[in-house]
C-alpha cells in the first residue's frame, strides 16, 4: 500500500532526526554555532532530496527557500524546519530541539510529524496522541529561553501560572501535547516553518490554536512570516485571550 502524507511525514522527520543524533554523537567541535549549521545543513539535504523523489509534485519551503515545482496560491506546499533549536541542539546534553515536517493545502496544515530525536518521539497527524489529562495546579506555560515577550511575567501573573523557558518552538508545542506544560505562548517573531508542524500535531490532538489576538493561525501565504501564537489546553484559552488583550502592549499587535 502507498505510504500516505502522514506516514511520509512522520517518517521523514524520525529519518531526518536519525541523523542529527548521529551527527551531534560524531562530531566534536568547540564552535557549537558550527555544529548547529552542520546539523541543520546535513537534515535540509535529506528532507530536500527524500520529498523531491517521493513527492515530486510538491514544492518544500524552508528557510532555505522554496524548492521543486511552482507554487500556487493555496495549493500543495511541504514546509520543513530542518532542525527547529538549532542553538538547544548545539549544547550538550539538551533535548529541546526538533525536526518538523508539514503539508499544507488550502491554508491549513493538512498533515504533520514532529521529532523529537533526543527524546525519542515522533509525534503525527497521523497517530495524534491523546489529548492531555486535566492540569491540576498552577498552570505552566512554555516561552522562549532567549527571547521571551516581555509582556510574559504580567500574563503569567494575571491568570497564576509559572513560566517554563525551554527552546524550540516544535518541543514547546510537544510538551503542551504531551501535557508536561499547559500552554506555550510565543510573540515578537517566526516563520511559518517555526510553527507548521508541531501546530498541525497540536490540532489533531484537539488543543486550542491561534494568533496572539484569537485570530485563525494560516498557513502557505506568500509571506511566511508569522510572528506570533498561542497553543494551550482548551480551557486556558479564554483567560489567556483575555489577559493578552489587556497586558500585551498595542504595538506588538
Ligand atoms: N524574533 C524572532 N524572529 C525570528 N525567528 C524567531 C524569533 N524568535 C524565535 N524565532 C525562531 O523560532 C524558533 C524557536 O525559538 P525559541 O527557541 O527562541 O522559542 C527558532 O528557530 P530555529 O532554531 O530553527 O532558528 C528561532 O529562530
Amino acid at each position: 500500500m502507498a505510504e500516505d502524507d502522514h506516514g511520509l511525514a512522520a517518517r521523514l522527520a524520525r529519518l531526518a532526526g536519525e541523523r542529527l543524533i548521529e551527527l551531534r554523537a560524531s562530531t566534536s567541535t568547540s564552535d557549537p554555532k558550527a555544529l548547529g549549521a552542520a546539523g541543520d545543513e546535513a537534515a535540509h539535504a535529506l528532507l530536500g532530496a527524500a520529498l523531491a523523489q517521493e513527492r515530486s509534485d510538491d514544492p518544500v519551503l524552508s528557510e532555505h527557500g522554496i524548492s521543486g515545482p511552482e507554487r500556487s496560491p493555496g495549493g500543495r506546499v511541504w514546509i520543513v524546519d530542518p532542525l527547529d533549536g538549532t542553538r538547544e541542539f548545539s549544547e550538550p546534553g539538551r533535548a529541546d530541539w526538533a525536526v518538523h515536517v508539514a503539508l499544507v493545502e488550502k491554508h491549513e496544515v493538512i498533515a504533520a510529524a514532529v521529532a523529537l530525536p533526543a527524546q525519542g518521539a515522533v509525534l503525527s497527524t497521523g497517530d495524534p496522541p491523546e489529548p492531555p489529562a486535566g492540569g491540576s495546579g498552577r498552570p505552566r506555560i512554555a516561552v522562549s529561553r532567549s527571547r521571551p515577550p516581555e509582556f510574559v511575567r504580567d500574563i503569567a501573573e494575571d491568570v497564576g501560572a509559572e513560566l517554563v523557558p525551554m527552546g524550540s518552538a516544535g518541543a514547546k508545542i510537544a510538551a503542551v501535547v504531551l501535557g508536561e506544560v499547559d500552554a506555550y505562548l510565543h510573540d515578537g517573531g517566526q516563520y511559518e516553518w517555526d510553527s507548521a508542524a508541531p501546530v498541525g500535531v497540536a490540532r489533531a490532538t484537539g488543543l486550542h490554536t491561534s494568533r496572539l489576538d484569537g485570530s485563525d493561525l494560516v498557513y502557505g501565504r506568500a509571506d511566511p512570516w508569522l510572528p506570533d501564537l498561542l497553543v494551550c489546553r482548551g480551557e486556558l484559552a479564554e483567560p489567556l485571550l483575555d489577559a493578552l488583550s489587556r497586558t500585551r502592549p498595542e504595538g506588538s499587535r
